[in-house]
């Protein structure tokens, strides 16, 4: 008689529901249909900086990602993993142009926006320059990551930013865009084919199911 097995566990996300690096891992994990465990990381608690928690992201910084004994502590890492480990449904593409310009709009949106408005940053902008200056700071680095984006996919964004398949730059521009519109006001009209994949992302299911007040820890949830 076959021994059964144990099923395998499901990974857990490390995550805090109004955090745009998070919400692109529960992107991921919905596009390619992951179960998970989600536990919450209340950054406003500073429980990102419990020396439990620091074992699993050193930098004090959601996400955090255990799949078995792979710890993974950055949302493009994570999503580069599970790229890997979880090939259904794929987010790059086979094209080589076509990759590189997946990984260059992951890239623009994960070193040259969002960390310039991280919550460090913009406590620090609010407590030295003052009250309300850092919400001119955050609209310009999002214009330039915008504008920048806006000119690359103009010619070749689809139904999604890369065509009409859902790649690996959809699952980093829609937390970055949504934080745009909802958090930071900004004026989408600049952006156009930005602005009409934020429609788009907004009645995916996999991105509806990713969005801040979807999530447990969302002070409207439950
Ligand atoms: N490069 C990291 C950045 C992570 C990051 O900045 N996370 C933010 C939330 S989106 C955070 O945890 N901030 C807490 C803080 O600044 O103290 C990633 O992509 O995972």
């Amino acid at each position: 008689m076959a021994s059964a097995e144990a099923p395998a566990a499901r990974p857990i996300l490390y995550s805090y529901w109004r955090s745009s690096c998070s919400h692109r891992v529960r992107i991921a994990l919905n596009l390619k249909g992951i179960d998970y465990e989600y536990r919450a990381v209340n950054l406003l608690k500073g429980e990102q900086s419990d020396p439990e928690f620091m074992k699993l992201n050193p930098m004090k910084f959601v996400p955090a990602l255990v799949d078995g004994d792979a710890v993974i502590g950055d949302s493009y890492a994570i999503a580069l993993y599970l790229e890997d480990k979880y090939p259904q449904r794929p987010l790059l593409p086979q094209d080589l142009k076509k990759k590189a310009l997946n990984i260059q709009i992951a890239s623009i949106v994960c070193s040259g926006i969002q960390p310039l408005h991280n919550l460090t940053l913009v406590r620090f902008i609010e407590q030295k320059v003052g009250t309300g200056e850092s919400i001119p700071w955050v609209q310009q680095q999002i214009d330039r990551g915008f504008t920048a984006v806006e000119n690359m996919i103009k010619g070749c964004a689809g139904k999604f930013a890369m065509g009409d398949e859902v790649q690996l730059a959809d699952v980093f521009l829609a937390p970055q865009i949504f934080a745009a519109v909802t958090r930071y006001q900004t004026d989408m009209s600049n952006y156009p084919t930005l602005a009409r994949l934020h429609g788009q992302y907004m009645t995916h299911p996999a991105f509806e199911a990713a969005l801040p007040d979807r999530q447990p820890d969302a002070p409207s949830s439950g």
